[in-house]
């Protein structure tokens, strides 16, 4: 089995003639927490179905060494997965949904789950109907994360949900499930509030990549130069990926250094995911304030 978790070579998903993903290939190494980022429509959905073996794909693909398609069964002993449209059975009471859970799952443990429910509001005797949309996505994550797998795969999994319901959820997942060798793959559109916690970012642009890369790498990569705005026509001469404002100032971002008789021209800084996000897939209408 290859050293990383999940290997993708060209991928591509097509709906008929549209390919929602568009021969996108990159890796997830184990004890990643990795952001997939993009628009409405980006494709993140159809690129995490064709992880689980929902969707049928070109390319390569590779999860926990297995075909996700062909190995199906065998990938979802060792994956857990929340897809964008989750719902738990109405009618059940959650210690009746953990009951079910042990039936099914051969690597999903009982008590993990029930240690796990501790720390949300959600009590064991509850009925899901009586569950608040925000106390459903933490009993859906408790009962995810006491499968002892290697892979999680999480579909916007705080849509919806207020700002303390998401910090917990996040929080939940980052302490009780994430422990150096497991991987998790998480889109979202809430990017700013995502960016501490990941290890890694993964965009997509109207299914295509455009950027595969470690935060770490990101740091060293991207380079922002807020500067005086009398300084934008000599600015843009080095072809920034995006100019905007950024606490009050003209800024402008770089992928790779700008010449140092540019950089001289103002201040260096550390851009933002969203920032960046920005710049990478952006149309050119929607383009933000020009500095
Ligand atoms: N079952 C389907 N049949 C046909 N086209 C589809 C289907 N599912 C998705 N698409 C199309 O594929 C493209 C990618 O959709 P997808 O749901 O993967 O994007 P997404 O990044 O998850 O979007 P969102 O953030 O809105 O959930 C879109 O253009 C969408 O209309």
């Amino acid at each position: 089995m290859s050293a990383a978790l999940i290997e993708a070579g060209n991928l591509t998903v097509r709906y008929g003639s549209k390919a929602a993903v568009d021969g996108v290939s990159f890796q997830v190494p184990k004890g990643r927490v990795v952001g997939l980022l993009g628009h409405n429509g980006a494709g993140k959905t159809s690129l995490m179905k064709a992880l689980v073996g929902l969707s049928s794909f070109d390319g390569n693909l590779s999860v926990l060494g297995l075909n996700p398609l062909r190995d199906r069964e065998k990938l979802l002993e060792q994956l857990s997965y929340i897809p964008d449209v989750a719902i738990l059975p109405r009618w059940a009471r959650v210690d009746q949904l953990i009951t079910l859970m042990s039936g099914m799952h051969p690597r999903f443990s009982a008590d993990r789950a029930r240690t796990l429910l501790k720390r949300t509001s959600v009590g064991p005797r509850d009925k899901i109907k009586t569950l608040s949309k925000g106390m459903v996505v933490q009993l859906h994550l408790a009962l995810m994360a006491a499968i002892d797998a290697k892979v999680m795969i999480l579909d916007e999994p705080t849509l919806g949900l207020d700002i303390l319901s998401r910090k917990s959820f996040y929080e939940m997942l980052i302490d009780e499930w994430c422990d150096g060798e497991r991987s998790v793959l998480i889109s979202t559109h809430q990017v700013e509030e995502i960016e501490t916690l990941l290890s890694d970012v993964i965009m997509l642009n109207e299914g295509k990549l455009v950027l595969s890369i470690s935060l770490e790498d990101m740091d060293t990569r991207f380079v922002g130069l807020s500067h005086d705005p009398a300084q934008a026509e000599q600015i843009a001469s080095a072809h920034p990926l995006l100019r905007y404002r950024q606490a009050g100032q003209s800024a402008a971002l770089f992928d790779g250094a700008p010449p140092e008789h540019i950089t001289a021209l103002g201040q260096r800084f550390r851009p933002s995911l969203v920032d960046l996000f920005v710049a990478l897939t952006r149309a050119p209408e929607r383009s933000r304030q020009q500095a």
